[in-house]
């Protein structure tokens, strides 16, 4: 068991963008310049950030029905809430949030000690870089698989700072716990049992995703991440500080989310919209740049084994009549494929999608 390690596709080699702009804060190269048509297009929803659902986490682990219906509308209409009273304690998020600034403070040569390897997207780097003629993400990421706890590859966890690895698995272990509830509560909205979901993933695989996005003198010419959905089932993240970077893809527009302190934002990956039939929505989001301030972000992905087959539930799809919009496909190949294109919105679904 112990050496089936998973790996996934790796991206291209680009610059270190936090070193980049240490050198010269004021370039912004032509490769990390958007369209002004995708940055400006849409209609401003920012007065919708407020309508971002919140749900009760400790509501939920009791069975409340009307949190649970909460629950299903959000998932329904935004695809995307924050969670609070979830019991994760605040030195838990804090010790998270300083080992991981201490780390990206560190010099460039030694975060490249664990720099992503030529056969991984695991360890520091970039992801998601598939051309050359991309437009490229004002952001550096550390990737690391945390759970089952034998698929971690500890060569790329950083050795510094110490408290780095310690703090890491105080937060995973109690994300985990949170990813349950909220999983139970998924499968019961979607009509099963409460343990129906985290069965169905076999063993529930666990990813973190620390982003960090250096300030952008024009941050309105540049993107910290692309607009992209998430290949998980789902996904909570935390943010550093108050610096509002994530939008959502809302009524065509795009919200930004303003995180209330210590509450975990969650979105629907496209695991869920598959299972789902597409009843639930995994929702477009992106990160801007701040012209200031340096941004953390930290993304746990919650998504089944490899060899999990990944469809639509039967029960959804007889009850109400309708078609499969989705193909049974394993979930490695539906991850490993999403990964070796550009993130483009929503268009690797499409890997899943059924024929008509
Ligand atoms: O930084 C953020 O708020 C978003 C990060 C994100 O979407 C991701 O890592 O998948
Ligand atoms: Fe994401």
């Amino acid at each position: 068991m112990g050496d089936n390690k998973p790996t996934y596709p790796p991206s291209l080699q680009v610059p270190n963008v936090q070193e980049m702009v240490l050198k010269d804060p004021l370039k912004v190269p032509e490769r990390y310049l958007r369209n002004e048509k995708e940055m400006h297009a849409r209609p401003d929803l920012s007065h919708l950030s407020s309508q971002v659902p919140v749900i009760d986490l400790s509501l939920l682990s009791n069975g409340d029905k009307e949190e649970l219906l909460k629950l299903d509308l959000a998932c329904k209409e935004w695809g995307f809430f924050q969670v609070v009273n979830h019991g994760v304690e605040s030195k838990v998020l804090q010790g998270l949030k300083d080992a991981s600034a201490e780390f990206f403070e560190l010099p460039l040569e030694e975060k490249n000690k664990i720099s992503m390897p030529p056969n991984d997207i695991q360890g520091y780097g970039h992801a998601y870089v598939v051309s050359e003629d991309q437009i490229l993400d004002w952001s550096d990421t550390l990737i690391m698989l945390v759970y089952p706890s034998w698929f971690r590859n500890l060569d790329i966890w950083p050795a510094k700072p110490q408290r780095f690895k310690d703090s890491m698995e105080a937060y995973s272990t109690e994300l985990k716990r949170v990813a349950m509830e909220l999983l139970g509560s998924l499968s019961l909205i979607m009509g099963m049992e409460k343990d129906s979901l985290i069965g169905l993933h076999k063993e529930l695989v666990q990813a973190m995703r620390v982003n960090y996005y250096p300030p952008c003198q024009t941050p309105e010419k540049v993107l910290g991440i692309s607009p992209h959905s998430d290949t998980s089932t789902i996904t909570i993240l935390t943010q550093d500080g108050d610096v509002t970077g994530l939008q959502i893809r809302h009524q065509g527009g795009w919200v930004p989310v303003k995180a209330i302190p210590n509450a975990l934002i969650v979105n629907v990956g496209d695991v869920t919209e598959i299972l789902s039939n597409g009843m639930y929505k995994s929702v477009e989001h992106r990160a801007v740049t701040n012209e200031s301030k340096t941004r953390l972000s930290y993304a746990t992905f919650f998504v089944p084994l490899d060899e999990v087959e990944i469809g639509p539930l039967s029960h959804l799809i007889d009850t109400k009549g309708s078609l499969p919009l989705y193909k049974k496909i394993k979930y490695g190949d539906y991850v490993r494929t999403s990964m070796k294109m550009e993130h483009d919105g929503k268009a690797h679904i499409q890997i899943a999608k059924a024929q008509d």
